[in-house]
Order: structure tokens, then sequence, then C-alpha cells
């Protein structure tokens, strides 16, 4: 069964069936065209919530409201300006866009219940102004005479458009729709969506533009939800406030979870569902709702991946193109004439706790820089701060000659500052490979036009950036699992993985917390293989460590904090002699190649 759906989901295969469902649309009745026509209308407006939710992370129980707004805009353009369809289409898409990108603006400063509170308030006050502004919409009473090919008023280029023919326009227009989605969602504007639904601090730390990255997201769903709008209000031919009630925004992310939600298969398959089953459940009569009850609670418990989970292979987050092999890695920088970082006279405070107190260290090029001290003396947040997660009370961060401090985390990365953290932060869906090629973020010059409509540039980008990975991978070990979900593996390679995810991103300066934390002996000496191709390209590491045989090996200069202040800096042998810090941290019984466990 999971062969013959794999087979069915191949380009070629469902191009095919694509035009014979075209061509049977012709030999079926008018209610069998009638009901694929309301198919198509569900499949985009499941693909518009799952773009959202499903790779975004954003829910939204107010999607009705988006699929209002376009289709009384493309009825009225239509009915009261006379505007051809095309236009029409467009315009209500347009609108649903503006309307996604306005939400974005409150919704995307607020998470999980707050805003599934308020999108549920967005459909709630469409509902409303639908009712209310009867001279437009015609309120309680409806929007009747909207051009439809049911009634055969709808034309398009002088032609009257039947409903078989409205379904073969729209039968294109989604299926061109859904290609331009599978495209968007493997480039890395759709990895950076999955990014964002993960951990917004893991996608602030390649890159990725928190806000901007969701203001997309609600835009583009909302204009796909506008387009569904476009077609059902042409379809019908009237217009009534009820159907963009709360019912239909639950409907709609029910449909996507059940299919699937994060795949572009899962919103078909429950699109399908969805229109099949009311129709099939009448049977039940007035048991209906509560055997469709029934269906969901148990699809929920029994499919948390959705029918796509169940019938199909796991979906790839990346485009399917033939690795160009990797250039050499590039010369190492030419070191300028200050420090590549420097952080001077850094405090910052938590709820009157001095997490930071005018603490100072500087990395130079090429050199790798220890930074340790007891649990809690300021390591995490000192590199919080430079990597643009914390903004300091006081002092100030300079990064490759340009002051840094209080940049967000997304700009201090784009400028080459790269991170990790204690606990791997991952896209647990995504291979190896594919979490790698999230690094790239900041490199790629593609655009997302280019990269939904896989122009040659786009792709040839991609192939280098997979060329570039693969390298990586090897480098790490890891080529043999390069295709395996990182949820499914243990967490020494899951740090591996971030770690090459950061030098893909070919940067300037790295910043590792904790990374031999739970590895075993033949992953930390591929650690420190990588560490030190790090070095050799000029690159500055920090590097947070209590395991101090690792250090030793790998540092050039140590950092230790205690209670937020800087009690040493210099080479690890003085270190170990230093009072200071043989009572902050090593403690009397420690000598020199011991880990400490503080
Ligand atoms: N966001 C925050 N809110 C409140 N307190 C914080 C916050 N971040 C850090 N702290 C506090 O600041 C102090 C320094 O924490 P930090 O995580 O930087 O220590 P650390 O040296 O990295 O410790 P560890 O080795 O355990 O990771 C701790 O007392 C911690 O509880």
């Amino acid at each position: 069964m999971r062969n013959l759906l794999s087979f069915l989901t191949r380009t070629p295969v469902v191009a095919a069936l694509l035009v014979a469902l075209g061509v049977a649309a012709e030999f079926v009745s008018g209610a069998t065209v009638q009901i694929w026509s309301f198919l198509l209308v569900n499949v985009l407006l499941a693909q518009s919530i799952n773009l959202l939710t499903g790779v975004a992370g954003q829910i939204s129980l107010g999607h009705a409201g988006f699929l209002g707004i376009g289709a009384y805009g493309s009825a009225l353009l239509m009915k009261n300006f006379g505007l051809p369809l095309p236009l029409t289409l467009l315009a209500g898409a347009a609108m649903g866009a503006v309307s996604g990108w306005l939400l974005s603006f409150a919704a995307g400063r607020v998470r999980e219940f707050y805003l599934a509170m308020m999108t549920l308030g967005f459909g709630m006050i469409f509902y409303e102004v639908v009712r209310e502004w009867t001279s437009v919409t015609g309120g309680m009473m409806g929007l009747s005479g909207v051009p439809s090919p049911g009634l055969r008023t709808l034309t398009l280029f002088g032609w009257s458009v039947g409903p078989t023919a409205y379904f073969q326009i729209m039968l294109a227009v989604v299926a061109g729709v859904v290609w331009l989605l599978r495209n968007f969602v493997t480039s890395p504007f759709g990895r950076a969506f999955f990014a964002i639904h993960v951990s917004e601090v893991a996608a602030g730390s390649i890159g990725v533009p928190r806000a901007r990255t969701k203001r997309n997201a609600y835009m583009l769903s909302a204009a796909l939800a506008g387009l569904a709008g476009g077609f059902y209000a042409h379809l019908v031919g009237y217009l009534g406030p009820e159907t963009f009630g709360l019912h239909r925004s639950v409907e709609v992310l029910v449909m996507a979870v059940v299919g699937g939600l994060g795949t572009l298969a899962g919103p078909v398959l429950g699109a399908v569902v969805f229109t099949y089953l009311p129709e099939k459940l009448q049977i039940f009569a007035e048991y209906q709702f509560m055997v469709y009850g029934l269906i969901l609670l148990l699809s929920f418990v029994l499919l948390p991946r959705g029918l796509a989970g169940l019938l199909l292979p796991r979906p790839r987050f990346a485009k399917d193109v033939t690795p160009l092999p990797a250039a050499p890695p590039a010369a190492p920088k030419p070191s300028g004439s200050g420090p590549l970082l420097s952080a001077e006279g850094v405090s910052i405070s938590f709820l009157g706790l001095r997490a930071l107190d005018n603490a100072s260290v500087t990395v130079g090029v090429g050199e790798i820089l220890g930074l340790v001290g007891p649990n809690g003396s300021g390591k995490s947040t000192l590199v919080n701060i430079i990597s643009g997660i914390y903004r300091p009370g006081d002092g100030r961060v300079t990064f490759d000659g340009a002051a840094i401090t209080g940049l967000p985390d997304h700009a201090v990365a784009r400028r080459g500052a790269l991170r990790t953290f204690q606990d791997p932060r991952l896209v647990p869906a995504f291979t190896v490979r594919e979490n790698v090629l999230l690094g790239g973020h900041r490199l790629y010059r593609q655009n997302p036009l280019a990269a939904a409509l896989n122009l040659p540039g786009a792709l040839r980008e991609d192939a280098a950036m997979l060329g570039r990975a693969d390298a990586i991978i090897a480098m790490a070990g890891l080529s043999h699992l390069a295709d395996t979900p990182v949820r499914d593996l243990p967490y020494g390679d899951q740090r591996m993985t971030e770690l090459s995810r950061v030098i893909l991103a070919d940067p300037r300066l790295v910043m590792l917390d904790e990374p031999a934390a739970g590895l075993s002996e033949v992953e930390l000496q591929r650690l420190g293989g990588l560490v030190r191709h790090l070095k050799e390209r000029g690159v500055g590491v920090i590097l947070i460590e209590h395991h101090m045989d690792f250090l030793n090996e790998l540092v050039d200069r140590v950092v230790v904090l205690d209670s937020g202040r800087v009690i040493y800096q210099g080479g690890m042998a003085g270190m170990y002699r230093d009072p200071a810090v043989v009572a902050a941290y090593l403690g009397t019984e420690t000598h020199p190649g011991e880990a400490v466990h503080a």
C-alpha cells in the first residue's frame, strides 16, 4: 500500500493523474464535478493552514476570516465593478495576504494559547463585520447574484464558463499552487519556517529573523485562504456569514491535522476525507455528528502524524538536487588590527541577581578561548549576550570591528558569529543533512520567488550548499546517518549535527556551550578535530567546557568566571596554580588533566 502511494506521489505520476482528472470531469455528472470543485477549495484551505500551523508552527483559529475576505473581495469586485475572474481571484488572494500581514503584527508577539485566542478573536470580528455591514455584504440575508458557473453567469475573456470548465481552471491553479508550495517548503525559506516552529531561539542563532519570518508565514497562508475564498464565492454564487464562522475555522484546522500537519500530501488527504465524510455519514441520520466526532477522536489518538504519516513515506525538506563537489575551504580571513571579538565591562542582572559583573573577554582570529567556572558563574549568560539573546545592562560588545551590543540574535548570526546550545536545538523531523542545511541560511542569495519557481540559479545554489553540507557531515563522521531524522539519534550525534550546522554557516566566530557533555571518546576526538579545523580556517572559538582534558588539548587561553566576575585569564597551566581559581572552581583535589564536575 505504502509503495503504491509513494509511487502515486511522484511528480510525473501526479501530473498524469491530474490531466486524467481534468479529462474525466467531462464525462461525470454535474453533482460529481461540484463535489470535486469543493474538494479543491478544501485542498487550498488545508494547504493554507498547513503552511501557517504545520510548517511555521503558528496556530490559527480564525482562518475562515481569511477565506471570507477573499470570498467577499472577489465576489464584490466582479459583481459591482465587473473585474474579470483572474483579477478578482488575484485581488482576493492579495486582500487575504494584506489581512494576514496586518494580523501578524499582533499575533507574531504571542504564542500558543494566547495566539489561539487572538486568531479566534480575528475570526469572530470578521464574522460580526460581515453580519453588520449590510450595505456591502448583504448581512444575514447574504450576498446573492455573484457570477457563477452553475448559473452560467461567469465569463472569462468573453466565454461563458460552465461548471466543468471552472473545475478544470481550479484544478490547474491548485496543482500549480501545490507545486510552488512544494518547492518553497523544500527551500531555505521553507526550512526557516520549520526552524521558527521548533525553536525561535535556535532559528535566531542561524540568522532567521523571527518576526519577519512569521509575518511571511501569515501573509502567504492568508493569501492561499483568500484565493480559496475567491474560488468558493464563484463556485456557489451566494455568500452568507454562516459559512465563515468558527466551525469553518475549526474544520479547516482539523482537516489539516487529520491529513497530517507539516506535509504537503497531508492536507490533500485531509481535504478528501472532509469533503466526502459528511456526505457519507448521512446514512447515520441524526447520529451523524456523533459518528463524525468519534472518527475525529480516534484519528487524533491513533494517527499522531495524520493520514500522511501512516500512509506515505517521510517527506523531504530539501530539494532533490545532485550535490556539487564542495570547494576547498576558504583561506583564513586576514586578521584586522584588533581582536575578532571583544566584550568589555559587560554586566547583567536578573531580578537583582548579578549574573555578570563587569566581565571582559577577547577572542582573536583563529584563537580558541576556554570559558570555565562553576555552575551558575555566568558562562552561558556571557555567550547569550554576545550572540544577541540577552541585551547587557552595561558594557560593550564589538565583533569584527563593529559594535554589536544589543543587536538581535539573527543579526549577530548573519554577521558570522554563531553558536550551539547546551541542549542541541534541532528540527526533530529533519534528517541530519536537512538540519545541517539550516546552517547555510545566512549564505543563500536566492529569493523566495526563485526558490518557489525552482529557477536554475536557485537550484545551482542548493546543489552547491548540499555539496558543502555533505563534506562537513563526512568530516563530523555522520555520513552514514545523513538521511536519518535526528529525533531517532543519540545525544552525541545530535551535538555533532548542531556543530556541523554551525560550520556550514562559514562562521568567523563560534561559541560552543558544553559541546563535550555526554560524548564518547571517539566522538570527543571528532569534536576536537572539527574545532581544530575551525581554528585553521581563522575562526575564533569560545568553548564553554568542564572537561579539562578536552580543553587542555585545544585551547590557547582560558577565562575563568566566578559569580559573574572574571577571576583569571591566561594559559591552562597558570590556571591550575591560581589560588582564586582553585578555591572557586577546581578545588584542592583536582590535578591537570582531570575532568571537573562543577
Ligand atoms: N533568563 C534568566 N533569568 C533569570 N536568571 C538567569 C537567567 N539566565 C541566567 N540566569 C542566572 O544567571 C546565573 C548565571 O547563569 P549561567 O547559565 O550563565 O551560568 P553558567 O556558568 O553557564 O552555568 P552552567 O555551567 O550550569 O551552565 C545563574 O544564577 C542563573 O540562574
